[in-house]
């Protein structure tokens, strides 16, 4: 799978030709980065029952970059996505996309940023089963009320190879099939990030490795921002940068990591 010249994508071009590559790391402030948080903290329960997901975690993660967030079962992980991708609300602290606090923003324009600036794509697919292949890829538009470009869609689907199958439902189409619409739909409104979580873990080790592939592609050539949280050595290893999460906070990095270095990293961890 390679991936398309983009349409446009201006949020990843102008203001850091870089890319965010080689300055991005895992304890500085959330303004200038794709997105970030400051001083986070999630706290769930009170009491005796109380946890603290997130134990004041400060991150950027540069534009135009391949992250993947990894831990222990525990240590935070999919908070701190869900609260980066405005799914979930810190206790404290600061959540930026861009230059938007995401904090300070009421529910109703917290709903249309993570509709029109933020991609998503899930381990389960997510898809709607009454509509096609075509439908659900473009639902992130219409709720918009956007049109579609069809030129860039075609590239999409064409690159992920679905192009045939964009009438089908999603029950008419394998699990690698399924994900890959899930891919175009997560990048069809050119999205300044994309939060996945888990997106190989329903997926056999071919279409995972395809799937791997793509996102590091998109991120190559399109300057897309993708933030995956894994449990995967391997799939990590596809990132530009790991940031590894212990108790809620940050507990080191690395860049240009390959599956050795996590593993080892994680069995440090205890992970
Ligand atoms: N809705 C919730 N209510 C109460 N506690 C929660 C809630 N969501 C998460 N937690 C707790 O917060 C901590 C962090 O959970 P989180 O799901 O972020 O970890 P994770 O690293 O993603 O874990 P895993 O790898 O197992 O998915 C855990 O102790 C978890 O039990």
């Amino acid at each position: 799978m390679s991936v398309p010249n983009g349409p446009r994508r201006d949020a990843a071009s102008s203001e850091d030709p870089a890319g965010g590559l080689s300055t991005a790391t895992s304890t500085e402030p959330a303004q200038g980065y794709a997105t970030g948080g400051s001083a986070l903290v999630k706290v769930y329960g009170s009491g005796a029952a109380q946890v603290r997901a997130l134990d004041g975690v400060d991150i950027g993660f540069g534009r135009g970059q391949f992250s993947a967030i990894m831990g222990p079962s525990g240590s935070g992980k999919s908070t701190l996505m869900h609260c980066l991708a405005g799914l979930d609300v810190p206790t404290s602290g600061r959540v930026m996309l861009g230059d938007t606090d995401l904090t300070a923003l009421p529910d109703k324009k917290l709903t249309l940023v993570r509709r029109d600036r933020i991609g998503f794509l899930f381990q389960s697919f997510n898809l709607l089963p009454t509509l096609t292949a075509e439908q659900n890829i473009l639902l992130p538009l219409e709720l918009a009320g956007r049109k579609p470009d069809r030129e860039w869609l075609g590239r999409i689907t064409d690159a992920l190879d679905i192009t045939q199958r964009l009438k089908h439902r999603p029950s008419e189409l394998s699990g690698g099939q399924q994900q890959r619409v899930a891919v175009a739909r997560a990048l069809v409104t050119g999205p300044e990030v994309v939060f996945a979580d888990e997106p190989t873990g329903a997926l056999d080790s071919q279409s995972g490795t395809n799937l791997l592939n793509f996102l590091r592609g998109s991120v190559r050539d399109l300057g897309q921002t993708v933030v995956m949280v894994t449990h995967d050595p391997v799939a990590a290893s596809y990132a530009d940068r790991v940031v590894l999460l212990a108790d809620g906070g940050i507990a080191g990095q690395i860049d240009n990591p390959t599956s050795d270095a996590v593993l080892e990293a994680l069995r440090q961890l205890g992970g």
